[in-house]
C-alpha cells in the first residue's frame, strides 16, 4: 500500500507517523506531505529519512490511500480530486463530516458501517470521538435523552500555532497570538468561530456529529467549550439524562467491558482521570461517576483523552486498520 499523510509535520501528522511505527503497519510507500515551507525537508521513519513532498505531487503520484490533516480548507479543495483518481481517503479534518453522503467513524461504534464503496471517510472532532466512546454503550442499554457538556481543551487542539503560544507566554517571549487573549493562567470560554446565536462552531460540531454518529437526531445535546493552558489532553464535565433508570454498579460495569475505555473511578483512593495521565494513550479515560439526585435517571461524570492520540490520530489509524483488514485497500 502507497499511504499518503498530509499534514505530516502537524501535531496530529506526527503522532499518525508514530501509530503507524508503533502499529507496525506495512507501507510500501510513504508520501510525506506539508505545506510549501517544509517541500524538500526531511522527516524520519522507521529509521529512514524521507523527503516531504507538495500536495500536487503527491496528488500525480496516486496513492492507494491518504489521511488529510491539513486543515478544512486543504480538505475541500483536494479531497475530492483524489478520490476520483482512485485515492481511498480518510479525512481528519470538519469539511466532510457532515456531508449526508459521507460516513463519520468512530470504529468501535459505527465501523461495521464502512463498505467497499466508501471513498472518503470522516474522522470526527476530538471532543466528540471521547464523548461518543463513553456515551455510545450507555445509550445501547439506558438510552440517553440529554446530554449537557461542558469541555475543557487543551492548546494542542489548535495546532502547533495553540502550542507557540502558550510555550512563548510561559517563558514571556513575544508570540503571535491565535487566541483572542492571554492563554497563559487563563481559561477562554471559545473555540473556533462564534455563530450568530452565540454558539462555536466547536460547540455546535459535538451537537451535530454525536447525532450522526448515534444515528439519532432527538437526543437534547448542549455543550460549551473551552480552551485551556494545558499542552495535552481534552477533558470533558459530562451530565446524563437516561430513558431508563440504571443501576450504578451495573453501569460502572458496562464501561469497564468496553474495548477502547479505562475506569479511573475510586474517589477513596483519588483516582480519576486527569491529562497528565492520559497523554500519549490510545484510550478514553472515565471516572468521578456519580447519580445527580436533582433529576430523575440522571449521571453526572468526567471524561478524558489525548486529543492527538483518540481524537484524531488513533482514529484515523484504526480506520485505516480496518480498511486493511477488511480488504478494501
Ligand atoms: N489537534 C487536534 O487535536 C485535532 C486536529 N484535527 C484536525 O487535524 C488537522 C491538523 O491539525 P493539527 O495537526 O493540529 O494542525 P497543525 O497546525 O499542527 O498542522 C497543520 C499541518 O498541515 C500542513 N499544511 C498546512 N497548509 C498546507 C498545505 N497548503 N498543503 C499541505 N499541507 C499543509 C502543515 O504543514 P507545515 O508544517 O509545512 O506548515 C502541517 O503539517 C486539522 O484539520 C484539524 O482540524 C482533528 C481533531 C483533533
Ligand atoms: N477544534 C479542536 C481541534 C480541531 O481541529 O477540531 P476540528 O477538526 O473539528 O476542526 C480543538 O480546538 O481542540
Amino acid at each position: 500500500m502507497n499511504l499518503a499523510i498530509v499534514g505530516v509535520t502537524g501535531m496530529v501528522g506526527r503522532v499518525i507517523l508514530n501509530l503507524l511505527e508503533e502499529k507496525k503497519i506495512f507501507l510500501k510507500n510513504l508520501y510525506p506531505v506539508a505545506s510549501k515551507k517544509s517541500i524538500g525537508k526531511k522527516i524520519f521513519f522507521k529509521k529512514k529519512k524521507i523527503k516531504i513532498l507538495s500536495i500536487e505531487e503527491t496528488f500525480s503520484l496516486k496513492p492507494d490511500v491518504a489521511i488529510f490533516s491539513a486543515g478544512a480548507e486543504i480538505s475541500k479543495k483536494w479531497g475530492m480530486k483524489f478520490t476520483r483518481k482512485g485515492t481511498l481517503l480518510i479525512d481528519n479534518s470538519s469539511a466532510w463530516r457532515m456531508n449526508k453522503s459521507k460516513k463519520l467513524i468512530v470504529p468501535e461504534i459505527n465501523g461495521k458501517f464502512i463498505s467497499k464503496r466508501d471513498k472518503l471517510i470522516a474522522n470526527p472532532n476530538c471532543s466528540t470521538i471521547q464523548l461518543v466512546m463513553v456515551l455510545y454503550p450507555l445509550h445501547l442499554k439506558y438510552r440517553i435523552k440529554n446530554i449537557t457538556i461542558s469541555t475543557y481543551q487543551s492548546v494542542t487542539g489548535s495546532g502547533k500555532k495553540g502550542l507557540d503560544q502558550l510555550r512563548n507566554e510561559e517563558d514571556r517571549k513575544k508570540t503571535k497570538k491565535i487566541y483572542s487573549f492571554k492563554i497563559h493562567r487563563n481559561v477562554i470560554p471559545h473555540c473556533d468561530k462564534f455563530d450568530d446565536y452565540g454558539s462555536s462552531k466547536e460547540e455546535l460540531k459535538l451537537i451535530n456529529e454525536t447525532k450522526k454518529i448515534f444515528s439519532n437526531k432527538r437526543i437534547g445535546i448542549t455543550s460549551t467549550s473551552i480552551r485551556v493552558p494545558i499542552v495535552g489532553g481534552h477533558s470533558e464535565s459530562i451530565n446524563l439524562t437516561f430513558k431508563n433508570d440504571f443501576d450504578i454498579n451495573e453501569l460502572r460495569q458496562i464501561l469497564s467491558n468496553t474495548s477502547g475505555l479505562i475506569l479511573m473511578d475510586n474517589i477513596k483512593k483519588n483516582i480519576y482521570p486527569m491529562p497528565i495521565l492520559c497523554e500519549e494513550n490510545n484510550n478514553v479515560f472515565v471516572g468521578r461517576i456519580r447519580r445527580d439526585f436533582s433529576k430523575k435517571k440522571s449521571l453526572n461524570m468526567w471524561i478524558v483523552s489525548d486529543n492527538l492520540r483518540k481524537g484524531s490520530a488513533t482514529n484515523a489509524v484504526q480506520i485505516l486498520e480496518y480498511l486493511i483488514y477488511n480488504k478494501f485497500i
